[in-house]
């Protein structure tokens, strides 16, 4: 009890705080006592090399794959255990990497099918438009027919529609062209200044990270290998742990 106190304790005042999380698949553990905090309206990129446990992380902070020990709380709140709709309902926003989408579904009901009653639908609509426009100009069009870059924008449109006051962004510019890029980045940038959302944001790319962040953490065989601020030398720093 005085453990679970002093965790929520630590966690007050984050919009995310992770303290000693350890999860994983089968008797292997990926992740691995991780501790980080995104304070209300702060971005933070998690970099790591291929496989090292950024996707694990983001999941079992969803609800997603259970934790094996320590904990997650947002907003101060104890979230462990709980379903991926009851933390999209408390303000949860995730875009995944892995099988995103339904493609053969349009774009309308990928949207529709990740809310909890369609009465939410106009408003979240109006979001999606806000953001990317030509999404809602195109509802009836089937998701696996849109280009690799439109299939990311639904991706993150959906993540954003119900306004989440926290974000968990998966490789987000994975593949895209730098128009795309730059369109992400503005509608990430809109979102904190509109919102003051908090976005944990998962990438391979440096540029588009250090651009958006406000700090940056690696993850290392699914430790916290090094963290610190999105400033001039995190590239180099950030390079020095990503070559070896
Ligand atoms: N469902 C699963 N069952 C067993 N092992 C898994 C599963 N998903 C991922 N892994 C393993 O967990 C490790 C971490 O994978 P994870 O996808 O979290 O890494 P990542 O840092 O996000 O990598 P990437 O940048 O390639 O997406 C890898 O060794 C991977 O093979």
């Amino acid at each position: 009890m005085a453990e679970a106190a002093r965790e929520l304790e630590a966690a007050a005042g984050a919009a995310l705080a992770l303290d000693g999380v350890t999860s994983g698949y089968g008797a292997v553990s990926i992740v691995r006592d991780v501790s980080l905090k995104v304070a209300p309206g702060e971005i933070v990129a998690l970099l790591g090399k291929n496989g090292m446990g950024k996707t694990t992380l983001l999941k079992t902070i969803m609800g997603l794959i259970p934790s094996r020990g320590g904990s997650v709380a947002i907003d101060g709140q104890a979230v462990a255990g709980m379903s991926p709709a009851r933390l999209v309902a408390l303000g949860v926003g995730y875009a995944p990497q892995e099988q995103p989408l339904f493609q053969d579904l349009s774009i309308r009901d990928n949207l529709r099918l990740a809310l909890p009653s369609d009465r939410l639908l106009p408003g979240a609509l109006d979001v999606v438009a806000g953001h990317f426009p030509f999404l809602k100009d195109r509802l009836a069009q089937k998701a696996g027919t849109l280009s690799g870059g439109e299939q990311k924008m639904l991706i993150l449109a959906r993540a954003l529609m119900l306004r989440p006051r926290l974000l968990l962004i998966d490789e987000i510019s994975e593949g895209l062209q730098p128009s795309v890029i730059d369109r992400i980045a503005a509608a990430l940038a809109a979102v904190r200044g509109e919102s003051g959302a908090s976005m944990l944001i998962v990438e391979q790319n440096l540029d588009f990270a250090l651009r958006v962040a406000d700090r940056w953490a690696v993850l290392k065989l699914g430790e916290i290998d090094d963290e610190g601020p999105a400033d001039p030398g995190a590239r180099e720093r950030v390079l020095s742990h990503l070559s070896v």
